[in-house]
């Protein structure tokens, strides 16, 4: 898995158009946001082996920020070695749903789809993050 983790002041997206047969059917297709963790994820083959690791860098870096939102935001363009759609949205739901028992705020933005979005990072010295885990 490739993570990004930008912490923001403001953040927004919007689904446009799905892009794959299996993305998710989602009511909610818009997001916008403030303070918080955004972490755009690429899911690698097996990677559901790394996602302790995973959530354990997400958390130390919401303590270090002392924030407790994240929007975990599916992103097949940090690696050219992706996982097939149907592993990577199983991936991200479990990754979710265990940052979500540590107590996390968790959005996660829809799976499948071309979105536009806005970002203003922070720009402070902890703010840029980036993270690869090899299972
Ligand atoms: N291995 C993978 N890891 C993370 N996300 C993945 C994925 N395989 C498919 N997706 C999702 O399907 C959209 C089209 O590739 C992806 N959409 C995007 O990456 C948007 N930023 C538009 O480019 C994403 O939602």
């Amino acid at each position: 898995m490739k993570i990004l983790m930008l912490h923001v002041d403001d953040f927004s997206y919007e689904a446009k158009k799905k892009a794959i047969k299996s993305a998710e059917n989602v009511s909610q297709k818009s997001y916008s946001t403030s303070n918080a963790l955004v972490v755009f994820a690429t899911v690698e083959p097996n990677d559901s082996k790394v996602l302790d690791d995973v959530v354990k860098d997400i958390v130390e870096q919401l303590n270090r920020l002392k924030v407790n939102e994240v929007v975990l935001y599916p992103y097949a363009h940090l690696s050219s070695t992706l996982a097939k759609p149907g592993e990577a949205i199983k991936v991200l739901l479990k990754l979710e749903e265990m940052l979500k028992e540590k107590g996390v705020k968790v959005h996660r933005a829809p799976f499948g789809w071309y979105k536009s979005f806005q970002i203003k990072c922070k720009g402070h010295p902890l703010a840029e993050l980036s993270k690869r885990y090899s299972p």
